[in-house]
């Protein structure tokens, strides 16, 4: 784990522009740490996933900074509240959805929407009117006069997140949004992520799918044993675990020898004529490698870049067995 660069927490004040910024945040149940200290900084507008396995304290996390427990230690800023001086005004500011559903199962869905309307203590005409234009948006006005207890999974989220919109939050928690649900309402749901998103909100998601990470997040933090084992984008994440290289390949035998000849470092595969050439994926090395091909004439068929994928970046910093599996990117 020595080679991670572990985030500690920013130890300077909140930057004005975050949208959550915490520091040093604690969090024990009897001898059970959950959280050893945890720092962030979530530019507003952006998604950040805090990445980690079952029971590594995501959910804990979710519920201090929506003040729904208190930390032992640290401090937190969310939109700009202080958690411990300014709860109600952070409460204010953002929605959570997710494990702790406020959903009511024995109303109709529109019934969730108006109830929660009413405590925004809208008007009954301003909520209605807000609470229609949200079904549609979320693709319930079939299903609006139905319970919500009959709603498949991702409907529930998709009412869940309707009803938070409500309060016109300009931060949403999402813990873990689509754990159980279907491959088509994953989808679903990354749709309305994004646009959330693009309407200026902020997302903080907690997931267990390093796919859903990649797909998504601006920022990911992986959460292990307590702390943040490491954080970046999923290109930097993934360029921290070894394994990523650049493969050439040929059809010109006497290319291929030439090439072999003037790279460094090489692993050659003189059957299928491939070079592989140890590379972190960046720009920077593979316009070193193209010039070092260049001034020497030598022009490969097919180069393909292959990262190492967030599955080993998550299972090499959470100590879980490495896994096999590459992402290729083809940039031939
Ligand atoms: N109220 C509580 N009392 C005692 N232990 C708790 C309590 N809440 C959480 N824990 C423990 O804290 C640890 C972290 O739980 P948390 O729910 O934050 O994890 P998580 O990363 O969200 O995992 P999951 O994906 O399973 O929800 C777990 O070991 C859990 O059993």
């Amino acid at each position: 784990m020595s080679t991670f660069k572990s985030r500690s927490a920013p130890a300077s004040p909140r930057p004005s522009s975050d949208a959550i910024f915490a520091t040093g945040l604690r969090k024990s149940y009897g001898d059970k740490t959950v959280l050893d200290g945890i720092g962030l900084s979530i530019p507003a507008g952006s998604v950040f996933a805090l990445l980690g396995p079952n029971g590594a304290g995501k959910t804990t996390a979710v519920k201090i900074l929506s003040t729904l427990i208190t930390a032992d230690g640290g401090q937190a800023q969310v939109a700009g509240h202080d958690i411990a001086a300014e709860p109600q005004k952070v409460r204010a500011a953002i929605g959570v959805t997710g494990q702790f559903s406020a959903v009511d199962g024995l109303i109709t869905g529109e019934e969730n929407m108006l109830l929660m309307a009413g405590l925004h203590h809208l008007s009954k005409r301003e909520g209605r009117r807000i609470a229609a234009e949200l079904l549609q948006r979320f693709d319930l006005v079939e299903a609006a006069k139905k319970p919500a207890s009959t709603y498949s999974g991702g409907m529930k989220r998709r009412l869940d997140i309707a009803t938070t919109l409500i309060g016109n939050p300009s931060i949403i928690f999402l813990d873990e949004p689509t754990t159980g649900l279907d491959p088509r309402s994953r989808h679903n749901m990354w749709g309305i992520i994004r646009e959330l998103v693009s309407g200026g909100v902020t997302v903080f998601l907690t997931t267990q799918y390093l796919d859903e990470a990649d797909e998504l997040a601006d920022r990911i933090a992986v959460l292990s044993n307590g702390k943040i084992a490491a954080e970046g984008s999923a290109e930097e994440l993934k360029r921290l675990v070894p394994g990523g290289h650049v493969r050439l390949r040929f059809t010109d035998p006497a290319a291929y020898r030439s090439a072999a000849a003037a790279l460094r470092e090489v692993a050659r595969n003189d059957e299928a004529l491939t070079l592989h050439i140890p590379s972190d994926g960046s720009q920077r090395e593979l316009r070193s490698l193209l010039d070092q091909l260049a001034s020497t004439g030598i022009e490969a068929d097919e180069l393909t870049v292959h990262t190492p994928d967030l599955d080993d970046v998550f299972f090499a910093l959470t100590g879980d067995v490495a896994h096999p599996a590459q992402t290729e990117e083809n940039v031939r």
